[in-house]
């Protein structure tokens, strides 16, 4: 494949569509977890000026870098001292940091390249009343296999929380029955099928010489489709008619049946399921700069989920787990009686123009409050993906209130709910550094206030919980609540992204 070919606008724009979730990539920051750590490794990182937690960078109390040994060695006895007087104890930090158990960990895989990890193999994925139908590298076969119990079970849900049916002007869609809370599981679904993200990654493109660009293009296609047929054959008479039934946007552009309804109806599968193999890194070499990040990652297709349309506010997010092999979508906020359930199938804090591009492909031309008045809605999306981080002021101006400081990001949570962006993931990254900082401000009140938001945020969106963020007594035993106890108001110049 030439290599100018894939990078005109025309079929970025095309191929973009086998998945916006790739195509375009939020700026990612730092995850916010917590790691574990004790007390003489976090004074030791509070002394080299490192963070204490991962997006909660510590700025040296003082000059570090000019910091002498000694001045070292006082901090380092003053703290412990200091934790001696309150009782604090190596396990009181471990404590501190207990997490809720996480059931969707796949366990340590090493990955050895085996001599016939191939990149497309038939595989069927059992579970009770059908199969996934996939075609996916021996590698990921491998790592399937090696998790215990594979696949693990869904979460079913006795009482049916949504229903499929029409939405005006958006062919069907999928509706709230009853009320929904934030965080509240919405389903959990297998999908019919998974494939390749990558046109380059479909196997063995024996490309012509001599053909145009659009020739090229379509060649391409033909190959996807036939490829994409190969899975699709091995479906039962049922989930064949459930798939064919599913919207197809593609039906004027070259793409076959089957290749039109994976582009207009397959959402990504994340990090987990990505191929390392020598492979893979041989197609990287070979794979034009705007689609690397397709490389090695699969696309899947579902029977209810492939129904919810899109919003530039969604109200859920939604998580694929490798040792389910199911994907969940869970409410970001709480969802009422009767009301829409979206996704989004690009990223929400983009520019309006840009939204407008991604979403083409799809035949969406989106009517969403943000889109029909971008001048209004732009900036705000520009302020939340560019969120200011909070930093404990080294001077409190007379007359501030002392938590003046985390204002900034009391107002980037006032945008966020204001704009409907709870399914995006400043939001719980705001609520932790909200979190972060009022526990620093060994402020109670506030910090369990933000602590209980973030503990139902995180697991809106599949991320980790710890137990600190709504147990007070956990909550004091954290090293930024201990921190700003010993300073006892001195300025420690920290700040919380
Ligand atoms: C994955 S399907 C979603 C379910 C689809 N509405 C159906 O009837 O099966 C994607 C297609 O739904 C439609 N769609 C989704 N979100 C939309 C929106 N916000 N506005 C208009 N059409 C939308 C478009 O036709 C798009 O190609």
């Amino acid at each position: 494949m030439k290599r100018g070919f894939l990078t005109t606008a025309k079929a970025k724009r095309q191929l973009s569509a086998l998945n916006p979730e790739y195509a375009e990539k939020p700026t990612t920051k730092k995850s916010t977890s917590l790691p574990a750590v004790s007390h003489e490794e976090f004074l030791d990182r509070m002394l080299e000026g490192k963070g204490i937690t991962k997006g909660t960078s510590l700025i040296p109390p003082l000059n570090v870098a000019e910091a002498n040994e000694s001045f070292t060695e006082e901090v380092k006895k003053g703290a412990a001292q200091m934790m001696d007087m309150m009782g604090y104890t190596d396990d009181d930090f471990k404590k501190a940091y207990v997490s809720a158990p996480d059931e969707n960990d796949p366990g340590a895989f090493v990955n050895t390249p085996h001599e016939d990890d191939d990149l497309s193999r038939h595989v069927q994925v059992p579970f009770p009343g059908g199969w996934t139908q996939c075609l996916i590298s021996g590698y990921l076969d491998r790592r399937l296999k090696h998790i215990s119990g594979f696949p693990r079970p869904i979460k079913e849900r006795g009482n049916k929380a949504y229903r499929i049916s029409s939405s005006p002007g958006k062919g069907l869609g999928m509706f709230a029955t009853r009320k929904i809370k934030m965080g509240d599981l919405i389903v959990d679904e297998r999908p019919m099928m998974v494939v390749s993200l990558s046109p380059a990654g479909l196997p063995g493109v024996p490309m012509k010489e001599g053909l145009t660009p659009e020739e090229k293009y379509q060649y391409i296609l033909n190959h996807s489709e036939n490829v994409m047929r190969s899975v699709f054959g091995r479906m039962s008479d049922e989930s064949k008619n459930v798939f064919m039934d599913l919207c197809n946007s593609h039906l004027h552009d070259g793409s076959g049946p089957t290749l039109g309804v994976v582009r207009t109806n397959g959402y990504g599968l994340g990090d987990d399921l990505k191929d390392k193999t020598k492979e893979t890194e041989k197609l990287l070499e070979s794979t034009p700069d705007d689609f690397k990040d397709k490389v090695g990652r699969y696309t899947s297709v579902y029977k209810d989920l492939s129904r919810v349309n899109h919003s530039c506010s969604p109200n859920t997010h939604r998580k694929f787990y490798m040792t389910s092999f199911s994907m969940q979508l869970r409410a970001a906020r709480d969802i009422e009686e009767g009301e829409e359930i979206f996704t989004t199938y690009t990223g929400i804090l983009r520019p309006a123009a840009e939204r407008a591009e991604a979403l083409l492909p799809y035949g969406i031309k989106c009517t969403c409050r943000a889109c029909l008045d971008p001048a209004k809605s732009d900036p705000i999306r520009a302020a939340v993906l560019n969120r200011p981080c909070v930093s404990v002021p080294m001077v409190r101006e007379a007359g501030a209130r002392p938590d003046a400081w985390i204002d900034p990001a009391v107002q980037t949570l006032a945008k966020i709910q204001e704009e409907g962006l709870e399914g995006s993931e400043e939001y719980h990254r705001t609520l932790h550094q909200l979190y972060n900082a009022y526990v620093h401000q060994n402020d109670e009140k506030k910090a369990l206030m933000y602590g209980e938001k973030l503990w139902v945020a995180n697991l809106a969106a599949g991320e980790k919980r710890y137990d600190a963020f709504r147990k007070v007594e956990l909550m004091k035993k954290s090293p930024q609540w201990m921190i700003a106890k010993m300073m006892g108001g001195l300025p420690v110049l920290r700040s919380f992204t």
